[in-house]
């Protein structure tokens, strides 16, 4: 089944606190979005990637993708101030019948759950990869518990998330005329009444957020070389 995959690159990095798109940054001596672009270039059934970039980093983007073997399969559009104004500019790109959202920011997504996701968001119009929650998660006011959220039914939620075309471009419009922001797009469509299927992904689907996450990212990295 093919689709389209828009990938948020637009991001300040303020948590990662490198000066720098944090998406520059390397793993193992190349950029961490090279990694996400190599998932989805390495998929046929991936026609283009929408990569959503910051006015000013266009240079460096033109250098990292000169010999990346998927270089024909992107065009380029310019992010926004929120993660939800980039994402809106990439679907303003878009025209499948399939649309993935997924995040510069997380290298480690695995072709077989794109490709349930792809098949969950055709038979079911919206999907999302997800693991379950480890941690116990509490609610606090002012440093202070005011509830244990119940863990039975928690899920962290990732990228991809994967629509039809139509819904998640009735969900970002409709947000936009509310000025509504989401942190995901499943909360935008799940506002216009759709449901949304979780696909379970795994913990290596990390998001490169603060310093330790590129740690975490050089080993996941390791591992998944010795394990060929
Ligand atoms: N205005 C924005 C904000 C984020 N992103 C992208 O969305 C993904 C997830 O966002 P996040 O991890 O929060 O990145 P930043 O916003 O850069 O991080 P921070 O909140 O620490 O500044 C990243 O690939 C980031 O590049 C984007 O395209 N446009
Ligand atoms: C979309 C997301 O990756 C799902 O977990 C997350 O909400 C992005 O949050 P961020 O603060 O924009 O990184």
């Amino acid at each position: 089944m093919d689709y389209q995959v828009i990938i948020p690159a637009a991001g300040s990095g303020k948590r990662m606190g490198a000066g720098r798109n944090k998406l520059f940054l390397e793993i193992n001596g190349r950029p961490v979005i090279n990694y996400t672009l190599d998932v989805f270039a390495s998929d046929p059934e991936c026609k283009n990637m929408i990569l959503v970039i910051r006015r000013g980093d266009e240079s460096q983007f033109r250098k990292l993708l000169a010999d990346h073997p998927g270089k024909h399969k992107i065009k380029w559009v310019y992010g926004g101030q929120e993660r939800q104004h980039s994402v809106y500019n990439g679907l303003k790109a878009a025209d499948g019948q399939i649309i993935l959202v997924h995040d510069g920011a997380r290298p480690f997504i695995r072709l077989h759950t794109i490709h349930l996701l792809v098949e969950a968001a055709y038979k079911g119009g919206a999907a999302i990869a997800a693991v379950p929650v480890k941690d116990t998660i509490k609610r606090a006011e002012r440093g202070q518990v005011v509830e244990t959220v119940k863990r039975t039914g928690l899920w962290q939620v990732q990228t991809p998330q994967a629509f039809r075309l139509p819904i998640l471009t009735e969900a970002h419009e409709q947000a936009k005329a509310q000025n509504y922001l989401g942190t995901d797009e499943a909360s935008l469509v799940e506002r216009i009444g759709q449901t949304v299927k979780i696909i379970e992904s795994d913990y290596d689907n990390i998001k490169l957020t603060t310093p330790e996450d590129l740690y975490f990212a050089e080993a996941i990295f390791a591992k998944r070389k010795n394990l060929g």
